[in-house]
C-alpha cells in the first residue's frame, strides 16, 4: 500500500521511528536524541496517537476487546482526527520555523494497524491519510514475532486481552509494517541487532539531513 504522502516543503525535518508494540521504539528514541543534542539540535518529540486518544476510555476499552469497544471506522477516523490535528498544531509550525521533529509513532502504525484487524476498507482512508505530509526519514523497526511478544510481556506483565501480547495479531501487525516499509521507501532495521548498531545505521542517514554549521559529535 503506496501512502504518496505529500513533501511538506518547509525548512524543519520530520523524523519518523514506527514499529510493532516493543520493537525498540523509544530506546532509538532516546539514543537519537542524545545523537542530535551533539549536534545542537533539539528536536521537538512527538507521541503518536496523542494523549487525546491513548486516554480515551473507548480506545482503552478497544485495546483490551472490553466492553462499548468502538466500531473499527470509528477508531479509525479518531486515531486520524487525532494525527490531523496534531499536524496543524504540533508538526507544521515547527517544520515552519525550521525545527526539527522526532515522532514516535506515524501513520504508518495507523494503516499497520488496521492492515493486521482487516477491519475496514483502507480506500476509504487513503484519500484522508494524504492530508499528512511525508517524513524526511522513516523508520520501521522489527523482530520476530516472539521477541516482540516477550519483551512487552517482560516490561508490562502479563494481559493477554492486550492486542500487542496476542500472537497472530503481532505476526500480522508485523508483516504489515513490514509491507508498509518496502512500499514506502523506510529503513527497516532489525533490533535484534544491539541498541547502538541499529542507532549508528540511523544516525547515518539522519546526520547529512541536519542543517550545516551544526558542529559534528566527538569522536564521530
Ligand atoms: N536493539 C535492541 N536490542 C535489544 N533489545 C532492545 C533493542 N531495542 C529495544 N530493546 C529492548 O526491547 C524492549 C522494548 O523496547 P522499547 O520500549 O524501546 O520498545 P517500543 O517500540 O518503544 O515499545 P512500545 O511501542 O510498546 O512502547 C526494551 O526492554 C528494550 O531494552
Ligand atoms: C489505531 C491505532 C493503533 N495504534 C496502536 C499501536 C499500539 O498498540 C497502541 C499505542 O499505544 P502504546 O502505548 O504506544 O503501545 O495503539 C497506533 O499506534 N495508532 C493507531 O492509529
Amino acid at each position: 500500500m503506496e501512502l504518496n504522502l505529500p513533501p511538506h516543503g518547509l525548512p524543519g525535518l520530520l523524523l519518523t521511528v514506527c514499529g510493532p508494540d516493543g520493537c525498540g521504539k523509544s530506546t532509538l528514541e532516546a539514543g537519537l536524541l542524545d545523537r542530535l543534542a551533539s549536534r545542537g539540535v533539539t528536536p521537538q518529540v512527538l507521541i503518536q496517537p496523542s494523549a487525546w486518544w491513548r486516554e480515551d476510555p473507548r480506545v482503552r476499552s478497544t485495546m483490551v476487546a472490553g466492553p462499548r469497544s468502538l466500531d473499527p471506522l470509528a477508531l479509525a477516523l479518531f486515531a486520524l482526527a487525532d494525527r490531523v490535528d496534531q499536524q496543524a498544531h504540533e508538526v507544521l509550525p515547527v517544520l515552519a520555523a525550521g525545527g526539527t521533529i522526532l515522532s514516535n509513532r506515524y501513520l504508518l502504525s495507523l494503516c499497520a494497524h488496521f492492515l493486521t484487524t482487516r477491519e475496514i476498507d483502507q480506500a476509504l482512508l487513503t484519500p484522508l491519510y494524504r492530508q499528512l505530509v511525508a517524513p524526511d526519514l522513516m523508520v520501521v523497526l522489527d523482530a520476530p514475532t516472539p521477541v516482540l511478544l516477550d519483551r512487552v510481556v517482560r516490561r508490562d506483565g502479563p494481559d493477554p486481552r492486550r492486542w500487542d501480547q496476542q500472537p497472530e495479531f503481532v505476526a500480522r501487525n508485523r508483516e504489515a509494517f513490514l509491507a508498509l516499509a518496502r512500499a514506502n521507501g523506510a529503513l527497516v532495521l532489525d533490533t535484534t541487532r544491539p541498541a547502538p548498531e541499529v542507532l549508528d545505521t540511523v544516525w547515518d542517514r539522519v546526520a547529512p539531513l541536519l542543517p550545516p554549521g551544526a558542529p559534528p559529535r566527538e569522536g564521530r
